[in-house]
């Protein structure tokens, strides 16, 4: 086993910094159990530090010319490109993706993301608004401060990018805390910013769990957080962020519907169906967790369904062949097999899968349930791991009511031939993200983020820079100040 020992555990001004002081972070390799370096969580020093340079280098960050800021990210993301292997090969040991996946998406969907926000920083620009005799208001758009950063373990190189690049853009710094389970990955993307030009303090990452990343929300030079990750979390975040009036973007969980009617291409929806259930070995924060099918294609679905889920290669996940890797940790594997028990004790049908598999790692087969009824755990709860949850609908009206019946609403999804009855549905569904004869694509052009308890706040697109600035307006008065007396 090759040690994936980063020099040291932060990043913090543009160089490594180590203190051995704080928790130990172990980086367990999950398709062998094994531990491949060691890390430690921030000491109250080391995030005095990294709050004290990215609120230094603000300023003059912001006072680069968009153009400028943006030509260092684009350049970042070429830098990304150009190492995407390396990239991959890392993100697949601290995640257990396998080198398949993280070759296509993540270096590449962070490199999309610096090039995107590096092309829009220098068209960020106010509005003139004029008002009667002369008088105008113009706005400005600026910066909010320090982007405090808390990333999720499923793609821990794009959630950094999907944060840093519209903050950097705009003018922020910022400070990243990625997920204890996979804290390789965003080190290196700090490095490269460093690398394409980013000057001191403007990224920074602090390695910690939960409490350190609670104790950099409360310091007054954060002025805003970004969080992926679960409901409970963001909750917790939301308050603390309240607290200090501090803008919050929350990228929370889901519990998505995939709905897929009688006319539908089979073909299409059923790879649709596996994507948004198995890809990532199941932990992804959209998944289409709730698969409905229409009664007359129910046998059928199932049928081509469990046909093409004998094609899965499980196996070494830096083998390109391999196209399912292990979960991420003991932790997660063991909380989605205690979810395939509760789906078989409340009386759905197991399919096929869901047994761990007795090697080294967390391994499981990938768990498809039929007749799954609404009101069972395995359709309610998001699982976060490969569990497929298959239930059976007859009319567009029911499925729709029952599709909306959650407190989540990260996506949805609707497989049809009939484009007006898409549309109706796409209209309908209670998700910031719906997808019609697709599923799961996420481009850097198109806006992503919840409604409900899926979270607040927009990453990717236009839409991400309202969250990442603030508008000033400016009245210029061009007549004389009257006044009552
Ligand atoms: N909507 C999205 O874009 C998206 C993307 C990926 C993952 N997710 C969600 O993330 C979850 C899985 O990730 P996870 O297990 O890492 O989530 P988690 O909520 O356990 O942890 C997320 C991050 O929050 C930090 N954290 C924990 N307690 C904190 C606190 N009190 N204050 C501040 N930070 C705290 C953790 O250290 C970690 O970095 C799932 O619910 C998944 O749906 C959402
Ligand atoms: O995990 C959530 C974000 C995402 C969706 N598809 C790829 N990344």
């Amino acid at each position: 086993m090759t040690s994936q020992q980063p020099p040291a555990s932060h990043y913090i001004a543009g160089a490594y910094l180590d203190d051995a002081e704080g928790a130990a972070i172990p980086v367990i390799y999950p398709a062998t159990g094994q531990e491949i370096a060691r890390l430690h969580a921030a000491t109250d020093a080391v995030i005095d530090k990294a709050l004290a340079a990215a609120h230094a280098a603000q300023p003059a960050w912001a006072a680069l010319s968009g153009t400028e800021r943006g030509r260092i990210l684009r350049k970042a993301a070429d830098i990304l490109r150009d190492r995407n292997h390396e990239m991959s090969v890392l993100e697949t040991y601290d995640t257990g993706k396998p080198l398949s996946e993280t070759l296509i998406a993540d270096a590449t969907s962070a490199a999309d993301a610096l090039e995107y926000f590096g092309g829009l920083a220098g068209a960020l620009t106010g509005e003139h608004i004029q008002l009667p005799e002369g008088d105008f208001v113009y706005t400005r758009r600026e910066a909010l401060g320090v982007v405090l950063g808390i990333g999720a373990w499923n793609y821990p190189t794009q959630i950094a990018a999907w944060k840093a690049a519209p903050a950097l853009a705009c003018g922020n710094t910022m400070v990243m805390k990625p997920s204890e389970t996979t804290p390789l990955c965003t080190l290196k993307l700090a490095e490269i910013l460093t690398e394409a030009g980013a000057p001191p303090g403007v990224f920074n990452v602090v390695q910690g769990y939960g409490p350190e990343a609670a104790k950099m929300l409360e310091d007054p030079r954060i002025a805003k957080v970004s969080l992926t990750g679960s409901v409970p979390t963001g909750l917790k975040v939301y308050q603390s962020a309240a607290a200090g009036m501090k803008h919050a973007t929350l990228e929370l969980g889901g519990k998505s519907p995939l709905v897929i009617f009688d006319d539908a291409d089979l073909d299409s929806a059923v790879s649709a169906a596996i994507n948004g259930n198995f890809y990532s070995t199941g932990q992804i924060c959209s998944n289409s967790t709730r698969v409905f099918v229409q009664s007359g294609i129910k046998q059928a679905f199932l049928d081509r369904l469990t046909t093409r889920m004998k094609d899965v290669v499980i196996g070494d996940p830096l083998d390109q062949a391999t196209t399912l890797g292990p979960m991420v940790s003991e932790r997660q594997l063991s909380i989605t097999l205690d979810y395939i028990e509760k789906g078989k004790a409340e009386g759905a049908r197991l399919v096929t899968g869901g047994e761990r598999h007795e090697q080294e790692g967390f391994w499981i087969a990938p768990a498809v349930f039929a007749d799954v009824a609404d009101d069972m755990t395995i359709a309610r709860e998001e699982i976060f791991g490969p569990v497929m949850s298959v239930l059976d609908f007859e009319t567009e009206d029911e499925v729709l009511a029952r599709a909306n019946a959650t407190q989540f609403g990260l996506a949805a999804g609707v497989f049809t031939q009939d484009l007006t009855r898409a549309h109706r549905m796409a209209a309908g569904f209670q998700a910031g993200t719906c997808y019609i004869n697709a599923f799961n694509l996420t481009p850097v052009e198109a806006p992503f983020g919840g409604m409900k308890m899926s979270g607040m706040g927009r990453e990717n697109s236009k839409a991400a820079i309202e969250h990442y600035s603030q508008l000033k307006s400016v009245y210029v008065g061009l007549n004389p100040t009257e006044a009552p007396f």
